[in-house]
């Protein structure tokens, strides 16, 4: 019997532009995240980020996520920005993740010697909606375009999980051929390499999508 048709989702992150966030919803793109780690050059304010909501076609969620941020700053942003789901790049634990009410993702870093052991994940975060893959090693921050060895990506898992970490217009095509997760999640690929942090290439995010729904259709 033929599989039914599958649709990778898509996720864009790191938006700190309203034109940017408008073009991903008229890609098609189910997803845009905002960035409100300390750490990072794409870093917005909940001002900025309620700014790019009002940009946001209808049916395409905003993704507030964090890395180690204290929970009055996250209660914040969600009262701010009202985000469809939460996206956790630090230590945050099972508890600390699910005291905000949302659905939230989990980030586990792939890069350095981690390896993955599914039930573990499962373990530890029994409430999460999914796991986001990133190429990043433990303790480093996301969205440096590094991508982790696509073949220790799980067999196992029964979540919902993205493929993230130095994807691009170029390799996205074959990552999901080769992984087929459940959707994928790219910030650097879609940057023009000498442009300001954060900023989006709009020829770079139409042909990423098309890359993924090329791969779709393998
Ligand atoms: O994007 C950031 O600046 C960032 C900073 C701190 C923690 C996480 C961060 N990004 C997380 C993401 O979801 C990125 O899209 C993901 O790491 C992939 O990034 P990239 O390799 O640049 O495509």
């Amino acid at each position: 019997m033929s599989q039914p048709p599958f649709r990778t989702r898509i996720k864009f992150c790191g938006m700190t532009r309203p034109g940017d966030v408008r073009l991903a919803g008229e890609l098609g793109v189910d997803a845009v995240g905002f960035v409100f780690a300390a750490r990072s050059r794409r870093r917005v304010d909940a001002a900025q980020a309620a700014a790019m909501v009002e940009a946001l076609a209808p049916m395409v969620d905003a993704v507030a996520l964090f890395m180690d941020n204290p929970a009055e700053e996250v209660r914040e942003v969600i009262a701010r920005v009202r985000p469809a789901l939460l996206q956790f790049h630090g230590d945050e634990d099972e508890a600390f993740c699910r005291s905000f009410g949302l659905r939230y993702l989990k980030a586990v870093p792939m890069g350095g010697e981690a390896s993955l052991d599914p039930l573990q994940l499962h373990a530890r975060w029994p409430s999460a909606a999914g796991f986001l893959l990133d190429g990043h090693a433990p303790g480093e921050a996301g969205g440096g375009g590094v991508a982790f060895d696509w073949s220790k990506a799980p067999r196992g898992l029964i979540k919902p999980w993205f493929m993230a970490g130095g994807l691009t217009p170029d390799n996205v095509h074959d990552a999901v051929a080769s992984t087929r997760p459940w959707g994928v999640d790219v910030a650097s690929g879609i940057e023009a390499p000498d442009g300001v942090p954060g900023a989006k290439d709009g020829a770079r995010m139409r042909r990423f999508v098309e890359e993924v729904r090329r791969a779709d259709c393998g």
